[in-house]
């Protein structure tokens, strides 16, 4: 049978759901507890509004709310680790669209069980992680992936993935699925074992804080589209590099309403991946469909 929504927070928090309660009243977040937030200014690309019929995006420069973040509990996590997740909120004057990415494109899970699974298995260790390998082909090719990654010096220097599909409207009335991509503007670079010796288990927030003091961190925000074939509703499944990119804008952080209410409360808020503007809907994903219930419920746990 499948999953609930408390038991998939359950096992994603790693403690049942009173214990949960209580410890998240003590952190901000029950996952991706290690994150800061800061902001900055997306721009949407000037040949958008011939492709796409999203209204969002007719506005010139859109204000955005940041997190970057670690995977996991543990708001102490060490930055030496490869994982890397970057939160967007873009408020438009009239609608807003919100990112929840990582910088993994593959994912380890195709359904809400083997989600459940994972995230259970995971929690054990070492033998767990066997298991997982031994029993979860997708839990494999995910290890497999993020196992040979190094970890990125910076937020800024690293891409990010938006994982699952959505349906975008075209200016001709068509529907075609994409997923967001986001490539950094600055070169990308990643940390060797002996430059990570000489580093302490938390420099990724001061260096991207102090970074934007001198030079914004951008990315190039891509659509890559599905072809005929393509697997829309498993984000698993990888599609061809040779997919259509289509460039939908560029996302500044700058830093430049870090003084504002909305920024100042942002690690007390949600980003919700299915806070979409006209134009845009969610796939049939069951990856996808599970996430906002989980994050309000994860919300409430922490009230
Ligand atoms: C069934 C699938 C998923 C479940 C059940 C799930 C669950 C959760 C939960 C419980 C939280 C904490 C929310 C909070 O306390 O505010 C969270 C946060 C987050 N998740 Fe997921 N997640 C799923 C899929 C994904 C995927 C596919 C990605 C990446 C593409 C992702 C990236 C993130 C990030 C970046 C955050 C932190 C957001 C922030 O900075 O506020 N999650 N997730």
């Amino acid at each position: 049978t499948e999953k609930t929504i408390p038991e998939l927070v359950d096992a994603v928090n790693g403690t049942l759901d009173t214990e949960s309660r209580e410890a998240g009243k003590k952190v901000k977040l029950r996952n991706h507890a290690k994150g800061f937030c800061t902001s900055g200014v997306f721009k949407p690309s000037a040949k958008i509004n011939n492709a796409l019929a999203i209204p969002l995006f007719n506005q010139a420069e859109i204000g955005v709310i940041a997190r970057f973040s670690l995977g996991g509990t543990n708001p102490h996590a060490s930055d030496k680790g490869a994982g890397r997740f970057m939160s967007l909120k873009i408020d438009g004057n009239n609608e807003s669209l919100n990112f929840v990415t990582t910088n993994s494109q593959v994912f380890f899970a195709s359904d809400i069980d083997d989600f459940f699974t994972f995230q259970t298995k995971v929690k054990q260790g070492a033998e767990g992680k066997q298991w997982l390998i031994d029993n979860k082909p997708d839990a494999k090719a995910f290890f497999e992936h993020i196992d040979q990654m190094l970890p990125s010096s910076s937020f800024a220097n690293s891409a990010y993935f938006g994982v699952n599909s959505f349906l975008f409207n075209t200016y001709d009335n068509q529907i075609t699925a994409g997923r967001w991509i986001f490539e950094p503007v600055e070169e990308k670079s990643t940390l060797s074992q002996v430059q990570l010796a000489h580093l302490t288990d938390d420099f990724l927030k001061e260096e991207l804080l102090t970074r934007i003091k001198a030079k914004p961190a951008m990315w190039n925000v891509y659509i890559k589209f599905a072809e005929e074939g393509d697997s829309i509703d498993d984000p698993t499944i990888l599609w061809p590099e040779s997919r259509q990119h289509l460039l939908v804008g560029e996302v500044i952080i700058n830093g430049s309403r870090d003084d504002e209410a909305a920024t100042l409360q942002c690690e007390k808020s949600i980003f919700n991946p299915v806070q979409l503007p006209k134009g845009i809907a969610p796939s049939a994903d069951p990856i996808l469909n599970a996430r906002a219930p989980a994050y309000i419920e994860s919300f409430i746990r922490r009230l």
